[in-house]
């Protein structure tokens, strides 16, 4: 372990500091809603994944539905990655019974690996060294997607997917895309350049849970011209659910950095806790700095966000509001897989949304667990996919993800309700 985190630590960052700030800018935007965050990946990345059309097809769904939500909302959108290093994964079970057998949970691809067999789960050092070749990897061809015209908005019709394209929602997309096409070209037969880099580039920014600390801390570094702390390993790190204990050690290592820092909130918190929170992670109150991803589930949402956002309100904290509607929606099906419904993933967006009109503060942005590959994992969407359709392609090694027919469809709802 020792030599694995020595070896880490000397080698270049992943992301650099001034990114980290452009980020903290936006974010501070979406703290008054000028600006509004979509998040979203796997649930866990996986190493046999690192290929250019899955990463091509992740980038591809997002661009979609930042597109859509700046078209159809009329918002500007941060673009976030749950990709380039969301390698590990909290448990709820330290085991699995797989059949017989009772083997150690599988804790991401940078801890162990999925195979249900003993040697495959026993957790290896090493697969940190390779999480960071991979980030490496994603990160290289994301910014070559990013900045080299892959996600020019002239190419808005080309990230439509061929398996969508056929679809309700991507005639949807194909009429939004033709009007952005024309608008565009209308702009450049009356002489405006769209030689621009906000027409031509995207600016697209990484995260994942900060869960190993032996990992981040490596990749934390001075920046040499604030002379600032930064964990270089992506641009924006969040603390789960299960591990954002006040005294714990991960909002201790957190509250050093300056990166803006996610912190998912479940229905069992308690207020002062969160307050506590606020004062270790963000004491000078700087907007961007917090961004709080509620995950309540559908059932608790209406009882639990409205007096957690009063209470802010009226502290005047700065926060991002993120709704992240998959992990408190998640259940097991009759047919034995762990998934999520669509439409209870609908209702607790439409419920954040309607909790933030009533009391005032901002809806901020969003969480998703997606692919853009063709998964049969959640349940519903225009598709109807059903419990005995999951089998079908259902490739998650951790939790259900929309796919990108589904995540399409999420975004043009929310486009809605952003432009109420
Ligand atoms: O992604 C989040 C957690 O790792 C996941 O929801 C935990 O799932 P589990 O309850 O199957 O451990
Ligand atoms: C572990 C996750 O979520 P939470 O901490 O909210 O359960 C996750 O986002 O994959
Ligand atoms: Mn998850």
């Amino acid at each position: 372990m020792d030599k694995v985190l020595a070896e880490l630590s000397i080698l270049p960052p992943l992301v650099f500091a001034g990114e980290i700030r452009s980020l903290k800018a936006l974010l501070a935007k979406a703290v008054n809603g000028d600006a509004f965050l979509l998040q979203g990946g796997d649930c866990a990345e996986d190493f046999s994944q690192v290929t250019a059309p899955k990463i091509r097809e992740t980038l591809k769904v997002l661009l979609q539905m930042a597109v859509t939500l700046t078209y159809a909302g009329g918002v500007p959108v941060i673009k976030v990655g749950r990709i380039a290093g969301q390698f590990a994964k909290p448990r709820s079970s330290d085991t699995e019974q797989v059949g017989e057998l009772v083997l150690p949970s599988y804790r991401g691809d940078m801890v162990n690996s999925p195979e249900p067999t003993m040697d495959a789960r026993l957790a290896n050092p090493k697969r940190m060294l390779k999480g960071y070749n991979m980030s490496a990897a994603t990160l290289n061809l994301l910014r070559a997607f990013t900045r080299g015209g892959f996600a020019a908005l002239h190419r808005v019709q080309a990230w439509n997917q061929e398996f969508v394209a056929q679809s309700p929602m991507g005639r949807s997309y194909e009429r939004m895309a033709k009007q952005i096409d024309q608008a565009i070209r209308f702009m450049e037969t009356i002489g405006i350049s769209m030689d621009t880099p906000q027409i031509t580039q995207a600016q697209f920014f990484t995260s994942h849970e900060a869960l190993l600390l032996g990992y981040e801390e490596a990749l934390t570094r001075v920046d040499s011209t604030t002379g600032g702390w930064y964990d270089c390993s992506a641009h924006l790190l969040w603390i789960g659910e299960r591990t954002r204990q006040v005294d714990g050690a991960h909002v201790e290592f957190l509250r050093g950095v300056l990166n803006p820092i996610g912190v998912k909130i479940g229905p069992g918190y308690e207020i002062d806790d969160i307050k506590r929170l606020i004062d270790k992670l963000s004491p000078d109150n700087e907007p961007g700095r917090l961004t709080f991803i509620t995950r309540f589930g559908l059932k608790n949402i209406e009882q639990r966000l409205p007096p957690l956002l009063r209470e802010m309100k009226r502290e005047g904290r700065n926060i991002v509001w993120s709704c992240d509607p998959m992990h408190g929606n998640t259940y097991t099906s009759s047919s034995g897989h762990k998934t999520r419904k669509f439409n209870d993933i609908l209702s607790e967006i439409t419920s954040f949304f309607e909790a933030h009109w009533a009391e005032g503060t901002i809806p901020g942005g969003v969480h998703f667990e997606l692919t853009g590959d063709n998964v049969t994992e959640c349940i519903g969407g225009a598709r109807d996919i059903v419990d005995g359709d999951l089998d079908r392609n259902y490739l998650t090694t951790c939790d259900p993800r929309l796919n990108a027919e589904q995540s399409l469809e999420v975004a043009f709802q929310i486009a809605e309700m952003i432009r109420k």
